[in-house]
């Protein structure tokens, strides 16, 4: 694991970062360090956080599309609940987001498909069925948060996978906005929101929340769901 301090400071360059993607990485499947941590992490405590996920050239891409969106207003509210008992409460929930489609970019194609191996790595160890990948980009602006939630819905138990990837270059422990997970009654572990992290947690079991930060905090949020 690095140590926080060094991570926190600035992405580093690739030459430095464990591949994590067999080359080529559009096909190969996830590295062996990766399916082993869903092995290990996820089935046992529930969660994972695996850094330098994504290359950093897509994740500065990523990143210039989040903010482009946001600039040209195509990011909008996120409401909280489902269908038509969805509600905006920015109280509640903060972010601006956008549903991610096949095909709007060869930046979320690749990052569709990296998502697609992580999928195939999931059913592989812990044999969840899942079937499908929902994502959106998100922005938090300075003071927004989303308070203490599950991201299974009540009336909806497919989303059974959560999984976000950061998209900030640069994030100092200092901006605040850290990803906390409530482990049980006792715990929290805090998760800085780095560029090209990604933490994965079951949707069904995690109580989680974003705390405010003070700069513009960018993400991909996304579900892995079974089917209905
Ligand atoms: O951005 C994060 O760290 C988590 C976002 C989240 O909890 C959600 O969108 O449901
Ligand atoms: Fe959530």
């Amino acid at each position: 694991m690095h140590n926080e301090q060094t991570v926190c400071g600035r992405l580093r360059f690739q030459k430095n970062s464990i591949m994590l993607l067999d080359p080529p990485h559009a096909q190969a499947g996830v590295s062996d360090v990766l399916q082993s941590k869903i092995c290990n992490d996820l089935e046992t405590q529930g969660w994972l956080q695996q850094d330098f996920f994504l290359p950093d050239d897509l994740t500065i891409a990523l990143a210039a599309e989040c903010r482009q969106m946001s600039a040209t207003g195509s990011l909008k509210s996120a409401g909280i609940g489902r269908a038509e008992g969805q509600m905006l409460r920015p109280d509640i929930r903060g972010d601006q987001i956008a549903w991610l489609k096949a095909g709007q970019s060869i930046p979320c194609d690749r990052y569709l498909q990296i998502m697609e191996n992580v999928r195939i790595a999931l059913n592989r160890s812990l044999y969840l069925g899942l079937e499908e990948y929902e994502s959106h980009f998100a922005i938090y602006l300075p003071g927004t948060c989303y308070r203490k939630h599950l991201d299974r819905f009540r009336d909806d138990d497919c989303r059974t996978v959560s999984a976000v990837v950061y998209l900030n270059p640069v994030w100092l422990p200092e901006q605040g906005g850290v990803l906390r997970l409530h482990i049980d009654d006792t715990r929290t572990e805090d998760i800085t929101p780095l560029g090209g992290r990604l933490v994965l947690f079951m949707s069904a079991d995690m109580p989680h929340e974003v705390l405010p930060a003070t700069h513009d905090r960018m993400s991909l949020a996304g579900w892995f769901r079974r089917r209905v």
